[in-house]
């Protein structure tokens, strides 16, 4: 089912909804969460709980993009739907029509990218988490032309998203990717490497040669490691980004160049900073947009879809099924080395397969079934630590926009006595799901109608 497009009115004049459903040629009465685009009379409880269990990471429901619409501000909201990047909010003007209209064919173009083979067959995956950063890149792709920063844990697949933002560039695509591995540019050969050569220039330059930077020009530049980057190096490769010109090694004739700057790193840039590592003017200039990849733990719902595909790709024509007690340990079990570290697990658990039946329990390797034995329980009781993570990012994302611990605590508070209400035969039970009285419990209800709205 394809995730709608929320257009919520809140607190919208009713000529302003009829304008708009004739504008976006909705169907007034199109059914939430199988329509493309639902118009919402306001941001009603329905819709805010959707998008609150997007937020909280739960991945039953299609992650969901609303663009709300409002009179007056609802920051709570707001902060949320943006920093989460699963929204947007217009103001009333003038020019509303127009902005929600081209947001809205702006979601499209980048939504049908996703659906494009080079994504869909490559990078898998459909958590909100994971889904949202694919947008990212997607619109930065179509869109854009700035240079954009990758960061995230190692194995989490910033790589493969560079390639992807390559791969839609619909001028960059026409070249090939230049990549440059920051981590293997000694100080003798990187000037050489991005810059190229003259002739002579140095013991051993026994012809011209091209750098990185001419290879890429028209195309893509992918810096991965970038923080690897010899300081001495991080000044020259700034006057690049500047005058958009370069000279080869041993000479005087400036080059120009024009590219897309992609850079990647597992480091804490900013830190990095901050301690006189990384420059910070090189920073800014290479971290126009910045898009973090999720850890594994922030995507584990998927692990099964991401297991099938490594099987497949292991496997061939003839890939196995998973048995579910494997998928079901596989999900469970702690990855430091993220996507990486479950596709290596996955290729051994493919070279011990005996041909017949799923791959199974007993194909983990020796190692593995040691470690499973030693911390099974330990495996077992970290199921619930991943829900933890997606608190902690929900919680980081509203404190780096400022959300205080007061409304913080009054949104999850109105989202659990909602939860528990419509998940409870009767306000008894809710309340004692929740470990209140009835009483407390109505008070708390009415308190939690409406106030992340307003
Ligand atoms: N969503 C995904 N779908 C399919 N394969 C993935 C996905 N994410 C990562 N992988 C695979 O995991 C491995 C690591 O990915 P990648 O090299 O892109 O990670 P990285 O973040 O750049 O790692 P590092 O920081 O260590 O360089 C690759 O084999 C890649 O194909």
């Amino acid at each position: 089912m394809a995730a709608p497009y929320i257009v919520a009115l809140q607190n919208s004049a009713e000529d302003l909804r009829r304008i708009l459903l004739r504008e976006l040629e909705v169907p007034p009465k199109c059914q939430p969460w199988s329509s493309k685009i639902l118009v919402a009379d306001s941001l009603d409880h329905e819709a805010l709980h959707r998008i609150q269990l997007a937020l909280m990471g739960d991945e039953v429901l299609p992650p969901c993009r609303t663009l709300l619409f409002h009179r007056s501000p609802c920051p709570g909201v707001e902060r949320a739907l943006v920093a989460m990047g699963i929204g947007d909010v217009i103001e009333e003007s003038a020019q509303a029509l127009e902005v929600i209209r081209s947001r809205l064919q702006r979601w499209e173009q980048v939504d049908a990218a996703l659906c494009l083979p080079l994504v869909a067959d490559n990078l898998i995956g459909g958590s909100a988490a994971w889904v949202g950063a694919l947008r990212t890149i997607a619109e930065c792709a179509l869109f854009s032309s700035a240079a954009v920063l990758l960061t995230g844990q190692t194995g989490t697949g910033k790589e493969l998203l560079a390639r992807m933002l390559h791969s839609l560039d619909p001028q960059a695509r026409q070249h090939e990717l230049v990549v440059v591995d920051c981590t293997t540019l000694s100080r003798d050969i990187a000037g050489s490497e991005l810059f190229g050569h003259e002739r002579g220039a140095f013991t051993g330059a026994s012809s011209a040669r091209d750098g990185a930077i001419a290879c890429a020009d028209g195309g893509t530049l992918f810096l991965d490691e970038v923080g690897e980057l010899p300081l001495e190096l991080q000044a020259q490769f700034l006057r690049v980004l500047q005058e958009k010109a370069y000279r080869r090694v041993g000479s005087t004739q400036w080059q120009r160049a024009s590219f897309r700057l992609v850079c990647a790193t597992n480091r804490d840039l900013m830190a990095e900073v901050a301690e006189g590592r990384f420059r910070a003017d090189l920073y800014y200039r290479i971290a126009a947009m910045t898009c973090r990849t999720p850890s594994l733990a922030q995507r584990r719902s998927d692990i099964p879809s991401l297991v099938r595909h490594f099987i497949a790709h292991a496997g061939g024509g003839d890939a196995p099924a998973a048995s579910p007690s494997l998928l079901d340990y596989l999900a469970a079990r702690h990855y430091s080395g993220n996507v990486r570290e479950l596709y290596q697990l996955v290729l051994a658990c493919m070279r011990r397969y005996a041909g017949a039946g799923p791959l199974s329990l007993a194909c983990l390797p020796d190692e593995e079934i040691q470690a499973w034995g030693a911390d099974g329980a330990a495996a077992q009781a970290e199921a619930p630590l991943w829900h933890a993570a997606y608190v902690d990012d929900f919680v980081r994302a509203a404190l780096r926009e400022n959300v205080g611990l007061k409304e913080l605590g009054r949104m999850v508070e109105a989202a659990a006595v909602r939860l528990a209400l419509e998940e409870s035969e009767s306000i008894t039970a809710a309340a004692s799901w929740l470990g209140v009285t009835p009483r407390a419990l109505h008070l708390r209800k009415a308190a939690a109608r409406g106030p992340d709205l307003h």
